[in-house]
């Protein structure tokens, strides 16, 4: 079956989530299906199963998405054995049978022609029940090396759809003829947005639009590293710019108290949130320089808009997935890594020149959104998600 010859009806389980990295793409492939199947006259039946607590429990009702959630067991990595067997981590792995019990309830209930997985632990227990269901299971993969939730279905798969050429190699060599590139799907409002609707929805009327504007952000939960350098350079980068800092729910309250004790002229040029909703696009679009970690979400959306970027990467990303990420767009002369331990001495030297100098900038955001040839390993207009209906070919 391919994305022109779908059936009248289809019936989808999509499962995926906790973050965005793995809840936006599954997002995106299933608007694109409803919409090609409108276009052909059909209709799309479609059940997410995810997880209570992330994010998609939020996203998938909020886009008319019927939902259910599974018991999962987050597995917490770690280099040291010992920790492998920790108590939370036993108590987590006994919770996945259950889940993959109650998931095999609802596909077989539900009776899907697809099963789509694009990641996170709650993708493990239905993609185990799609294939205890017989029902054929397609994997997505957002990141260049295949993250731990497909690694446990790839011998379950009937298709996987990657986002790098570069994941071909790396794939088992049964995977390997099953695969396909499609890239990472990218919101298509995220790169439509509007400045102006940022300033109006925000209440941005104290920025000082003759500066540039910073957008800081640490994912869906926020980075405390990220926080933590931020805060500590903050005044000096509100003498030089207005600051949108997404930096997770559970920060918000520290950061708006130590932003009270700064000169009212720098506080309005200061806007914290926990999470940036539907305004996304506007903030992206208001936005002349991000600082943020490199996880293949950002990273797509960054590119595709061709925006100039300070990475400071999740260290403990599963294989330093996301210093791969930054390094090699830094190399590319498409952004700023900063590696290891940041201060916020090296956050001043990486935006400060970024901030002062909007030819710098251009040069930049152009070697972002240009596509360029494989660059270390991973394709920049590969990972730039321009393939919104990629993933469907592997349906
Ligand atoms: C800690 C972790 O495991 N990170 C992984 C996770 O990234 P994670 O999901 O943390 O980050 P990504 O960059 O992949 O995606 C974040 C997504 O959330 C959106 N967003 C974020 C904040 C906000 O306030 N509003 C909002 O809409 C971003 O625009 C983006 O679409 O999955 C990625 C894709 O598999 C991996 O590359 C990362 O290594």
């Amino acid at each position: 079956m391919n994305g022109d010859a779908l059936p009248h009806a289809f019936r989808l389980i999509v499962t995926g989530g906790g973050t965005g990295g793995h809840t936006y793409p599954a997002l995106t492939a299933v608007r694109t299906l409803q919409a090609r199947l409108a276009a052909a006259g059909g209709t799309l039946d479609v059940l997410w199963i995810g997880t209570q607590d992330g994010l998609e429990a939020r996203v998938a009702p909020a886009e008319g998405i019927a939902f259910t959630t599974v018991a999962t067991g987050k597995i917490r990595r770690s280099s040291n054995p010992l920790k492998l067997v920790s108590p939370a981590n036993v108590r987590d792995m006994a919770r996945v049978p259950l889940g993959v019990a109650q998931a095999r309830k609802v596909v077989s209930g539900f009776r899907p022609d697809v099963v789509l997985a694009t990641g996170g632990y709650v993708a493990v227990p239905a993609g185990l029940a799609a294939r205890m269901c017989r029902r054929p299971l397609v994997l997505h993969e957002q990141t260049v090396r295949l993250g731990l939730a497909n690694r446990k279905l790839a011998s379950s798969a009937t298709r996987i759809a990657v986002s790098s050429e570069s994941t071909l190699p790396l794939l088992p060599e049964t995977m390997r003829g099953s695969a396909v590139v499609t890239g990472n799907p990218v919101r298509p409002e995220v790169l439509t947005g509007h400045a102006d609707k940022a300033v109006a929805a925000l209440g941005l009327d104290r920025f000082d639009r003759l500066l540039p504007t910073l957008y800081i952000t640490g994912g869906a939960q926020g980075a405390q590293q990220i926080n933590d350098v931020i805060g500590g350079a903050l005044p000096w980068l509100l003498e030089r710019a207005n600051v949108v800092h997404q930096c997770g729910p559970a920060n918000v309250e520290a950061l708006r108290q130590h932003a009270a004790a700064l000169p009212a002229q720098l506080a309005g040029r200061y806007y914290v949130t926990g999470f940036v909703g539907p305004e996304l696009p506007d903030v992206l679009a208001l936005a002349d320089v991000v600082v943020c970690r490199s996880g293949a979400g950002t990273l797509a959306e960054l590119t595709a808009l061709g925006k100039p970027a300070v990475f400071i990467p999740l260290a403990s990303s599963a294989g330093n997935e996301q210093a791969h990420n930054a390094r090699h767009l830094a190399e590319a002369g498409a952004a700023v890594a900063l590696l290891g331990d940041v201060t916020a001495d090296a956050l001043r030297d990486a935006v400060g020149p970024l901030l002062t100098d909007s030819a710098r900038r251009g040069v930049m955001a152009q070697r972002a959104r240009s596509p360029s040839p494989q660059v270390g390993g991973i394709q920049v207009a590969e990972v730039q998600g321009e393939f919104q209906g990629g993933v469907l070919v592997a349906l």
